[in-house]
């Protein structure tokens, strides 16, 4: 093999060849240089003629001295001799004009062949404008035979091809299009647009172009800002059944915006699809604000709404108590610490504001205990025999509202709503169980007829329909909540907020997604999940209510920022409590002049401080924390003093939990065994918890509502 290359002479064979062919017959013009057919005419040059009479006309004195004896001829050399300098030119033009005619006739002959090669049809025809290009190819049209099919690899082999051969430079580019209708390929040169896309876009782009995720995607510039910043994107994609599902969506979302990067305005990025159209919209939101001090405009004008939270992109959060509401009762699990009681005086003050009266049991007696006397507060109760009683009143009420919807005629909406807080709800079942087993014959006969467990789970399925609002607080998420006994909260409590991380399980039992609610930001206080009005749960930021108690031990220790705002959110008119039932009434005005009674003769016991040094008792409350006469005191003291109570079920071994010995005195011991039944449902049946050490143990059964009590607050998914 020879490595030497004369272009001269490869360009005077190949020309040779187009104007005669291999064997120099000029007639077989239907097969090419490689022997194979072609519709490509041999090349014929219009110069020859032009360059004879101009060699005759330059060599015209020699050729009259040969043919002097012919006057004819010697007159028409004598007139070409005159014309000789035009006829040099001519030549001239007519040689540079067959060269350049010869290159297209070249590009014809390589275009035929290339289309040959890779779709394997013989075009018709070829058609290369004059002038062609040297270098590079400026356009051409091949015309194939009618109905040609042309398969995408085909195309694709052909495009890379006359791509290569056509050539490209800096500033154009060959692009070939198939014009399949018409049976024929274009080929054009275009100018380069020069790549003004943001590193961004085009790193949007190359990602969806190197992975399956879309056929066909487009990424389009949609918004920049003042700057020229992009902001806002448009994907385009051919419609797939994937792109319609939640999943599909998400696992998308996160990765386009992990390429995104972060933008550098601060703002997140989030997405709105519109599949069935064939696009989504990546566009920017604000992000999670911090923290959110409780607005004192009406953020949502809807006087059924009650908004409790932010989220990205302004969004907010609220809980739809309106008769047509799917969500009518919310629940809220959080740990200790993790503001929940700040969301419930949120949504309390909210429903104030909206002229809606409340009622609330507070087992802890320090959590909703501000809120007594707040407008619209019917009453805030703490003791669990009271509690049960305002249970039953409830059930009474929401048969008396039943009962009156249905004489005069009326719909559920047009009856005035109320509100119902049950916070802590383990610690409130375990004290009815600990008085339904300890407590004397009198309370254990009450407890008995009150029933609250059942009458509570009556509540969650009914109350909706008579105007009762169910908002239920729990420390964490346990699969007895979400059984029948206490209201099913699955079903029923559809308006759902979680503070805090959230345990795997607690996780699926709250967003039936094992991964929501596990990464919450819990270094900002008031950081959590709640579900948003799509029916789907999102990251959210409680707003900060602040204690609206105004007994001064508590109103001084806030700001004037929050004093604000406890100021701006009173409402002006309290809300009338309007009670359909005898014993809902009696038991408000019973429980008032309690409260009244215990704020004009109550006392908190003097705390007692042990091992200070010579006094063995010594009251260490500063003067202004010791209750007054003047002043509203606190709720009496608790007869026990629950730290934390979960369900026996939540129990694992190892865990030191409080039960009762002979006395009813509560003594810890440390649980060995745990040991659960269920029932075809996955739904707690029973526990029964081994205590004890060596071979004095003892086994305690807990039916499907047993709690323990545990002598230090719970802590699982606190804030750090
Ligand atoms: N939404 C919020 N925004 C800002 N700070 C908050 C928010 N919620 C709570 N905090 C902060 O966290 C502290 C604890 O909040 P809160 O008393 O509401 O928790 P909790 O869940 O009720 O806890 P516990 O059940 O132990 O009383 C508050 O004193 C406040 O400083």
């Amino acid at each position: 093999m020879s490595g030497n290359q004369d272009p001269l002479k490869d360009w005077i064979v190949a020309t040779w060849r187009d104007m005669f062919g291999d064997s120099g017959n000029a007639r077989s013009q239907q097969l090419s240089e490689n022997a194979r057919p072609t519709h490509i005419g041999r090349f014929l040059p219009l110069s020859l003629i032009v360059i004879a009479a101009a060699a005759a006309a330059v060599c015209a004195p020699r050729l009259i001295s040969v043919a002097a004896a012919n006057t004819r001829a010697t007159e028409v050399l004598t007139t070409l001799h005159g014309y000789r300098v035009a006829l040099i030119a001519a030549a001239a033009l007519l040689i540079a004009v067959d060269v350049l005619r010869h290159r297209s006739h070249r590009w014809s002959a390589m275009l035929e062949s290339v289309v040959r090669q890779t779709t394997g049809n013989l075009p018709k025809k070829v058609a290369v404008p004059f002038p062609s290009g040297w270098w590079v190819l400026r356009r051409a049209t091949i015309t194939l035979p009618r109905g040609t099919v042309v398969r995408p690899k085909q195309f694709e082999e052909l495009s890379r091809a006359i791509e290569a051969i056509a050539g490209t430079t800096a500033t154009k580019e060959v692009k070939v299009r198939h014009e399949a209708h018409r049976d024929r390929i274009v080929i054009r040169r275009r100018t380069i647009e020069p790549d003004e896309r943001s590193e961004r876009h085009k790193a949007l782009q190359s990602t969806l172009d190197a992975t399956s995720i879309f056929t066909d995607p487009k990424v389009t510039v949609s918004a920049r800002d003042e700057h020229g910043v992009e902001t806002c994107y448009r994907i385009s994609f051919e419609r797939s059944m994937n792109a319609g599902s939640r999943g599909f969506q998400g696992k998308v979302e996160e990765a386009l915006i992990a390429n995104a990067g972060e933008h550098e305005s601060g703002r997140h990025w989030t997405t709105d699809w519109h599949p069935a159209d064939g696009f989504l919209i990546m566009r920017l939101v604000a992000p999670m604000p911090s923290r959110i001090d409780h607005p004192l405009e009406l953020v949502d004008e809807n006087l059924r709404h009650l908004p409790y939270a932010t989220g990205e992109a302004d969004r907010t959060f609220i809980w739809d108590i309106s008769t047509r509401s799917n969500k009518p009762h919310c629940l809220i699990v959080g740990p200790t610490g993790g503001g929940k009681t700040s969301v419930i005086r949120t949504l309390l003050t909210e429903a104030a504001r909206r002229g809606i009266p409340f009622v609330g049991v507070d087992p802890k007696m320090i959590e909703l205990d501000g809120l007594e006397g707040y407008p619209g507060c019917g009453a805030i109760i703490y003791d669990p025999i009271r509690a049960a009683m305002l249970v039953r009143a409830l059930h009474s009420e929401m048969m008396a509202r039943n009962t009156y919807i249905h004489d005069m005629k009326i719909e559920g909406s047009q009856l005035p709503l109320m509100i119902a807080v049950l916070d802590e709800f383990f610690i409130l079942s375990g004290k009815w169980q600990r008085l339904a087993k300890t407590g004397d014959d009198e309370t254990r006969a009450l407890l008995k007829e009150l029933d609250p467990l059942n009458a509570w789970a009556d509540l969650a399925v009914l109350a909706r329909s008579a105007g009762i609002r169910l908002l239920l607080g729990v420390q964490r998420p346990d699969a007895s909540l979400f059984g029948g006994a206490s209201g099913n909260a699955r079903d029923n409590f559809g308006t759902r907020i979680s503070l805090g991380n959230l345990s795997q399980d607690g996780a699926l039992m709250m967003w039936g997604d094992s991964t929501v609610g596990r990464e919450v930001d819990t270094s900002v206080p008031g950081r959590g999940i709640a579900i948003g009005e799509d029916g789907s749960p999102a990251d959210g930021q409680m707003w900060w209510t602040p204690n609206v108690d105004r007994h001064p031990n508590k109103w001084n220790q806030l700001s004037e920022g929050e004093k604000a705002i406890v100021d701006g959110l009173a409402p002006v008119e309290a809300p009338g409590f309007t009670c359909y039932s005898t014993e809902l009434a009696e038991f408000i005005e019973t429980e008032r002049a309690l409260a009244k009674r215990a704020r004009e003769y109550g006392r908190a016991a003097e705390p007692i401080v042990i091992g200070t040094g010579d006094a063995a008792t010594t009251s260490t409350v500063a003067a202004s924390t010791t209750p007054s006469a003047e002043l509203p005191d606190a709720p009496h003291a608790a007869d026990d003093d629950f730290a934390d109570v979960i369900p026996a079920s939540a129990v694992e071994a190892g865990q030191t939990v409080l039960v009762d010995d002979d006395e009813g005195e509560l003594v810890p011991v440390t649980v060995t065994a745990v040991d659960v039944t269920r029932d075809g449902k996955g739904e707690v049946t029973s526990t029964v918890l081994t205590v004890g050490a060596g071979r004095v143990k003892t086994r305690i059964t807990f039916d499907a509502t047993g709690v323990v009590v545990l002598p230090e607050a719970d802590l699982v998914g606190a804030p750090a």
